[in-house]
């Protein structure tokens, strides 16, 4: 068993259990043993992305910005010619003043080089500035339009989560370092050849010396950088459970259950645990990183010792006159800088290029999530939805939550889901509304099947007030409106009214201008049923022609609740309305209602024949009744 292993096996000893393994651990050893060649060619294409996506930001400022960095390096060549030069014109014999004023048009032209290059680094620079908020952006507006255009399902793959948290969270951020990168590299590079260019003239010899000095400054930053890569990927798991552990000890929604629960002391343990193990690897890694700078700097110590011996050797022997030399020395010193500069970024580069890699194979695996495109233009309002013998699971290999559900739905009916927890009800409502495709069998409106249509095309066509609906952080009016192009204020009313929400929201200090969320000042907060009166409201706002109403008076108050129902029958003869609810009393009235048992219909009929047919319905709808029945008013 691999580390990373032995860790998760320590981690599922007691309190959690052990997060489902990710995909990225597949691969982690692999990248463990990647070799120097390896990433020495793997740099070319992630630069070649890095400047692909800085040409779609920006084309003017990554031409600057590429343009003015290989400028340095021949300005970086120029100036150590005519360094050398002067220094040939002042080791030159004759008097001091004339080797002086020999000297002075090769030292202009040094001081115009210097110039030259620092103006052309300060314009590279302010390219590269101006280019990195626009690369961050196109980056994380790609990844947004693919998360939002993803199928629904996806979202029910952890490894899909997790790639999802971490290409968002590292991807721009690494991508925006791989520019950068790749632009200093360029500098780094171009005064590497300016240079080398340099020492070609002085002495070929010198020029192979410099290659080799710098092989082990080389090989120490790649090695540095792909163990702190490998530790991040093995401790992100980590990572997540401790941000879990953080959200359930630091939030306002978890803050009354921790205490009343007594939970303080074992979540605290657990933060703890996971901080042990996180800090060991932590240490682990400097560890190992520190012993291959240390063997890095020991290695390029002797090489550049070797440099220097053969600059020695060529000037004891007569090869290399003084002036020369000392050229050398100065162009050595020029060049270490460069490859400094260069390695640095090619650590860099290699190590933000594979966090980008993850956020590349992350939009690769959205694209193959995304929905098949749209065989039919456009998708009319449906008058009759058929589900023929439909049935879901949920991941590759779950257990069926439905099984061969076969109904129909006509414009005009009120159809109700009814069964016990986990039945199959709100899976069968995301079928109906296109948010998932059936694993078999087919959903079709008016004859079309959903999974060959624009899904959102299918969806200006739904209202849905969902069970689990988000507390959307926006005006109450934005609440109601949302999605919705227009801002009707009068339609906006009507259906406040009709799911009983306003006269709460006039009642809030801004009315329907009041923002609904604490995280913003001045915001304020709902109560669940204040809430869901709202979620309703929205979806009389849509006044779509399928509603989809899953559980929507959970958290009302009985005069809510009946107030409601009411204006639901009131429009129902427009639309096809979805009912689930477990108050079966709300379903008395439905057209057909279903009921549902371990995904399959086990009967439907009306109310009447339910009730007559003396099955589960039947059972549930008396044992509700009963408890009503025993105490009337009198
Ligand atoms: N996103 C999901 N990922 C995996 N399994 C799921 C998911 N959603 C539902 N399930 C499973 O599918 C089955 C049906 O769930 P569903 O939510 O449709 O039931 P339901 O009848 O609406 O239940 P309830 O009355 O509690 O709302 C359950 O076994 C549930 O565990």
């Amino acid at each position: 068993m691999g580390e990373a292993g032995r860790r998760r096996g320590r981690e599922s000893d007691a309190g959690l259990p052990s997060l489902a393994t990710a995909w990225w651990d597949a691969h982690t050893d692999a990248l463990a043993r990647t070799g120097f060649l390896r990433v020495a060619a793997r740099l070319p294409a992630t630069m070649a992305g890095a400047v692909a996506v800085a040409w779609r930001a920006d084309r003017a400022d990554t031409v600057i910005a590429l343009v003015l960095s290989l400028l340095g390096g021949v300005a970086t060549s120029y100036g150590l010619l005519a360094t050398r030069d002067v220094l040939v014109a002042l080791f030159a014999a004759g008097p001091t003043l004339d080797r002086v004023q020999a000297a002075l048009p090769a030292l202009a032209a040094v001081a115009v080089a210097v110039a030259v290059r620092s103006a052309l680094a300060i314009g590279a620079g302010w390219a590269q500035a101006r280019l990195m908020p626009r690369v961050l952006t196109l980056v994380e507006r790609q990844l947004f339009e693919l998360t939002t255009r993803v199928e629904l399902a996806a979202f029910d793959d952890p490894g899909f989560t997790d790639e999802m948290k971490r290409a968002r969270n590292r991807g721009g951020l690494a991508l925006q370092a791989v520019v950068r990168g790749t632009l200093d590299l360029a500098v780094g590079l171009a005064g590497l050849a300016g240079t080398a260019v340099a020492l070609l003239v002085v002495h070929p010899l010198l020029l192979a010396a410099l290659f080799l000095a710098s092989l082990p400054g080389a090989w120490a930053a790649v090695r540095v950088a792909r163990l702190s890569y490998v530790s991040e990927r093995n401790r992100t798991s980590r990572r997540r459970r401790m941000w879990m552990l953080g959200e359930l000890m630091a939030e306002r929604l978890t803050a009354a259950e921790v205490r009343v629960f007594t939970m303080r002391g074992f979540l605290l343990g657990e933060y703890d645990r996971m901080a042990a193990a996180e800090t060991e690897a932590e240490l682990e890694v400097v560890a190992g990183q520190t012993r291959v700078r240390m063997l890095g700097g020991l290695l390029s110590g002797c090489a550049t010792a070797g440099l220097y011996i053969v600059l020695g050797l060529l000037l004891a022997g007569g090869v290399l006159p003084l002036a020369a030399a000392a050229t050398a020395v100065l162009a050595l010193q020029a060049a270490r800088m460069s490859l400094s500069l260069a390695l640095t970024n090619v650590n860099k580069i290699y190590e933000e290029g594979l966090y980008f890699g993850d956020y590349t194979e992350f939009a690769h695996r959205c694209a193959d999530r995304l929905p098949p495109p749209a065989e039919t233009a456009g998708v009319p309002a449906p008058r009759a939805i058929d589900v023929k013998l439909a049935g879901l699971s949920y991941g590759d290999d779950g257990p069926a939550a439905l099984d061969g559900v076969s109904l129909t739905a006509r414009r005009g009916q009120t159809i109700a889901l009814v069964g016990e927890n986990g039945s199959g009800k709100t899976s069968l409502a995301t079928l109906l509304a296109g948010l998932r495709v059936p694993t078999s069998g087919a959903v079709t409106w008016d004859g079309l099947p959903l999974h060959r249509a624009e899904r959102a095309d299918v969806w200006r066509h739904v209202a849905l007030v969902s069970q689990e609906y988000w507390r959307w952080p926006f005006t109450a009016a934005r609440n109601i409106t949302l999605g919705t192009a227009e801002e009707d204020p009068a339609r906006m009313r009507a259906a406040a009214v009709k799911a009983g929400a306003h006269q709460m929201i006039e009642n809030l200090p801004d009315g329907y201008d009041t923002l609904l969320s604490r995280v913003f000042a001045g915001g304020q907060d709902l109560s669940g049923g204040q809430w869901q009166r709202l979620t309703c409201a929205r979806a009389f706002y849509r006044d779509a022609p399928l509603l989809i109403c899953d559980e929507p008076s959970a958290a009302l108050d009985p005069k809510a609740e009946h107030a409601l129902f009411a204006s639901l029958r009131a429009g129902a003869e427009r639309r096809i309305t979805v009912l689930i609810t477990h108050r079966l009393a709300n379903v008395r009235h439905a057209d057909r209602i279903y009921v549902l048992h371990r995904g399959r219909i086990a009967e439907e009929g009306t109310h009447g024949q339910l009730m007559a047919l003396g099955g589960r319905y039947a059972e549930l709808f008396t044992l509700q009744a009963d408890g009503y029945l025993e105490e009337r008013i009198a």
